[in-house]
């Protein structure tokens, strides 16, 4: 038996008293005297460089959230920093004769150029976004490409836009009686608002709404069932990355004071999802990584080539495009990912998990528990069919508060169809399911684990690179409300606090307490199933579904995990499982549901059932 695997486990290690800085704590502590130095002493031009890699790295940023973390890709974030760009030189440049008397006052406002090009921004971001987040496939990419279009054709056929010429006369900034007249000045602006971003985005991705993005990516099914709405997760990202790309459009428009059409177009979007690609699109520092990456690689291509191939051309872009082949396949990661990794390596810890203290907060609030002997989940008449196979057929039965009950049957008797549609996951065609005495049939898996329904699956779905603590806080993101704004400007901490003293909790409960740091894919296949289940009492729940959790497990394991099942019960719980272990099912359980062909052959105590003819002949009979 693995080591802490449902033993008896220490106390969680003591909790630091004060926070220790993460390395990205770090990295910005050690890049504030480098950026307040680096105008002084560079030349003007390489300032100007600068400014444009911190406006690249800033919508960058927002594809590395998007793209890397939540896994949409997008090719629209060029024409999303245009709209924003266009906005601002257009209220920028306009005399307040040519607008309606009431806006007038914006005319020559950059802080309306600013308000106006955010709101513009996200009002098409959520458009988009609602049209084709709900869509899987290939949906969003080719959505983003069609608007990265039809945006940039836009932008050069709308006359008082400035047509494909574009808009100049955009005058200096000044904001706040400061003129961010030269490229010195706007380097810290640019720089000021980047770091500002990537904090925020740290904070958001270290949170309750954080861990929702990260679930997107492998993980929707099994964090819907934990309450998680997925299409919201989806929006957050959208429309974080398409503000950042409107704050980029607004320094955009400040720093080249004219725009055109050209650099907003789809070209424009490759190249910046190639910048996340090369500076790691999982990783916040590889926007900026990639940003400047690329950026003095093009620059140094453009210098060299000629003079080496005595010729001029775009030499440049080939070679280009040939060195990201390359470092994809030699760096799938990004470079900010293999630097993760190497850094990691030699910790031996997530380096997300370094700043985090445990500190014991405040319990959360529990949900009013049933009476034991309570019916929780009652399936009338439950009837599933697909096409002509019936998988389940008449089913009826009810699960009580205090109460383990067992479905066996042999494979593919429809136990899993049952167990889908039990959690809402899937529908009967006929019947009806009650929990708690209303009828839960048509409702979504995110309302059952509302309700207090929680699960763990046949096949366990975690997410293997996130730790033990943070995918086991995922089963208590119902029992948080701070929102995007929150996390961004860290004033979820107490309630983060509070989420992560519950996973940690029950992961000291079911025995993993010394694995609350490690990465989910790190342990073996016995103790995911039991993370699954810690995972599933975070969302303090009144029915517990466990498919097949001895699957796997050990005999010392199977005995343990039988111990808690059996304290659970004491607590008033109602468990329904199934599970192919006889031994562990007829030891352990106080009813057996026993299906075959779809359909119920047998119900009753453990004692009976492994006497009925019906289920010897069926099931127990092949079993020793
Ligand atoms: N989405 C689906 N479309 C068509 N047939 C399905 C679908 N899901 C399940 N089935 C069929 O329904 C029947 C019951 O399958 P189910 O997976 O529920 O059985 P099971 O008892 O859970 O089996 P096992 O113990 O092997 O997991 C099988 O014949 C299966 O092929």
């Amino acid at each position: 038996m693995k080591p802490g695997v449902l033993s008896k486990t220490p106390a969680a290690r003591p909790v630091p008293s004060m926070p220790r800085l993460s390395p990205s704590g770090w990295i910005v502590l050690a890049l504030l005297p480098v950026l307040a130095a680096a105008p002084l002493l560079l030349p003007t031009y390489q300032v100007t460089l600068a400014n444009n890699i911190g406006i690249f790295a800033l919508a960058t940023l927002g594809l590395v959230l998007l793209t890397g973390v939540a896994g949409m890709t997008s090719f629209g974030q060029a024409a999303f920093i245009g709209v924003s760009a266009y906005a601002t030189a257009y209220l920028a440049s306009v005399s307040a004769a040519d607008l309606p008397a009431s806006l007038a006052w914006m005319a020559g406002s950059p802080l309306a150029g600013l308000a106006v090009g955010l709101v513009l921004t996200l009002a098409i971001a959520t458009v988009l976004g609602a049209v084709t987040l709900r869509l899987s496939g290939h949906y969003l990419p080719l959505g983003t490409i069609a608007w990265g279009l039809s945006l940039f054709y836009l932008f050069g056929n709308l006359e008082f836009l400035g047509g494909h010429t574009g808009l100049s006369g955009i005058p200096a900034l000044s904001l706040f009686g400061i003129a961010f007249d030269k490229a010195e000045t706007l380097f810290y602006l640019i720089w000021a608002v980047l770091l500002l971003a990537v904090v925020a985005t740290l904070n958001l991705l270290d949170s309750r709404v954080g861990r929702a993005i990260r679930a997107l990516r492998g993980g929707q099914r099994m964090s819907e069932s934990m309450g998680v709405n997925s299409f919201q997760a989806k929006m957050t990202a959208f429309l974080v990355a398409a503000l950042y790309a409107g704050l980029a459009g607004w320094l955009y428009a400040y720093t080249q004071r004219f725009v055109s059409p050209a650099p907003f177009s789809l070209q424009a979007g490759i190249d910046f999802l190639f910048m996340a690609l090369i500076g790691g699109v999982g990783q916040v520092w590889g926007a900026v990584i990639g940003a400047a990456g690329v950026t003095f690689a093009k620059q140094w291509l453009q210098d060299l080539l000629p003079h080496l191939l005595g010729r001029t051309g775009n030499f440049e872009a080939i070679v280009f495009g040939l060195l990201i082949v390359l470092l994809m396949q030699r760096l799938p990661g990004g470079i900010a990912g293999w630097i993760a990794k190497t850094f990691e390596r030699r910790r031996h810890r997530p380096a997300v998990l370094e700043s985090m203290d445990l500190p014991d907060a405040e319990p959360l609030p529990r949900r009013p528990m049933p009476e034991k002997g309570e019916v929780v989940l009652e399936a009338r008449g439950v009837t599933r069919r697909f096409g002509g196979l019936v998988a389940n057929h008449d089913i009826s039965f009810a699960v009580r508060a205090g109460e383990i009950l067992a479905v066996i049957g042999p494979n593919g008797a429809g136990k899993s169809t049952l167990f889908n549609q039990l959690s809402c996951v899937d529908h009967p065609t006929s019947g009806e399911i009650l929990f708690r005495g209303e009828r839960v049939d048509g409702r979504t898996a995110r309302a059952m684990a509302s309700a207090g329904l929680s699960r763990s699956f046949q096949h366990v779905k975690l997410l293997p690179t996130m730790s033990v603590l943070e995918n086991v806080a995922i089963g208590a993101h119902l029992r948080g409300s701070k929102g995007v704004a929150a996390a961004a400007l860290r004033l979820d901490r107490a309630e983060e606090a509070r989420l992560l003293a519950e996973a940690r909790r029950q992961l000291v409960r079911v025995g993993l307490g010394q694995y609350l740091h490690a990465e989910a894919g790190s342990l073996a296949l016995g103790q995911q199933r039991i993370l699954e289940i810690a995972r599933a009492l975070c969302a303090d729940p009144c029915l517990l579904l466990l498919d097949e959790p001895a699957a796997g497990l050990r005999f010392l394991e199977k005995q343990a995990l039988a111990e808690l099942l059996v304290k659970l019960r004491s607590e008033g719980m109602a468990i329904l499982l199934v599970e192919h272990d006889m031994d562990f099912v007829m030891g352990l359980v106080d009813r057996v549901y026993v299906m075959e062909f779809g359909e119920r052959i047998a119900e009753g105590p453990p004692a009976t059932i492994q006497t009925n003819p019906a289920v010897l002949e069926a099931y127990l009979g092949g079993v020793e």
